[in-house]
């Protein structure tokens, strides 16, 4: 049997950009080996909150946060938190595919060898691995010291994934990872992300429903910095408990 856990908390987490509160009081649970999709109009505090799971916010200017995030027992918004080690626990993907002005091999390597690892034999393993899993080995394995730049944009955007597994993870953060891709890069990120949440626990913003639909084992829906409502996808976009949601899935509003 697949054993879910919690991997992930916030409880009652707000967000203010100098006096507005552009997250209020929220708390949501995210488990392991499942992916959760924040839904919700522009400007309801999707990206924030995701920026939040991993101290993203601290590198904005007046940004303050309350509350409490809980992973592996520790509160990360305590002080004293490394955040560094921070976001190899919980890492990020960017709506744009933001890799290194590096060879596709660095990509991969440097975080590896920033925590530590310098034998080659084992950074090439790490490197050929995450390929892999991010299904892009055959595509690269003969220009792996090529720049990563001359990847197209979806190969770009598997190439960040993978760079994001080879710190080994908890967490994968997801921005509207697809957003910025074609219709087949976006169906390779999608595979992709259904493959990874067999080892990570994966939060994905999205202002696709249909992607949240098709990706995503929750939804939680965001409006106005608060969760109107959150629970098994399936049951947001068939037989929602909140008009709101309702209001919002059918295109009513948003
Ligand atoms: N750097 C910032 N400084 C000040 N206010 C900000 C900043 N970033 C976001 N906000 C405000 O916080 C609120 C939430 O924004 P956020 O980008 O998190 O929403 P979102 O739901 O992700 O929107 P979108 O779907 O358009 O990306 C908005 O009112 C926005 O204007």
């Amino acid at each position: 049997m697949n054993v879910k856990e919690k991997e992930l908390s916030a409880k009652q987490l707000s967000v203010f950009y100098g006096e507005k509160e552009a997250i209020k009081g929220v708390s949501l649970d995210f488990e392991a080996r499942e992916v959760t999709a924040l839904i919700g109009p522009s400007g309801c505090g999707k990206s924030t909150f995701l920026r939040s799971l991993n101290r993203m916010n601290d590198t904005i200017g007046g940004v303050r946060t309350t509350g409490e995030i809980w992973l592996d027992g520790i509160n990360i918004n305590d002080t004293g938190v490394d955040v560094v080690l921070l976001r190899q626990r919980i890492g990020m993907v960017w709506q744009r595919p933001n890799p290194f002005h590096k060879s596709i091999y660095e990509n991969i390597a440097f975080g590896p060898r920033y925590h530590g690892i310098k034998n080659k034999k084992v950074l090439d393993e790490i490197v050929e691995d995450c390929l892999r899993k991010a299904a892009l080995w055959e595509e690269t394995k003969d220009r792996l010291h090529q720049s990563a730049l001359a990847l197209s944009g979806g190969q770009q955007q598997r190439l960040c994934i993978a760079r994001s597994i080879a710190v080994k993870p908890k967490v994968i953060l997801m921005d509207e990872p697809a957003s910025a891709l074609d219709p087949v890069s976006t169906s390779k990120v999608e595979e992709l992300i259904a493959e990874l949440k067999r080892d990570y626990c994966i939060v994905i913003v999205t202002h696709n429903m249909h992607q949240a639909a098709r990706v995503s084992d929750k939804t939680a829906f965001f409006y106005m910095g608060k969760v109107v409502e959150f629970d098994e996808t399936h049951k947001i976009f068939t037989n929602p408990a909140e008009k709101q949601t309702d209001d919002y899935i059918s295109g009513r509003f948003g």
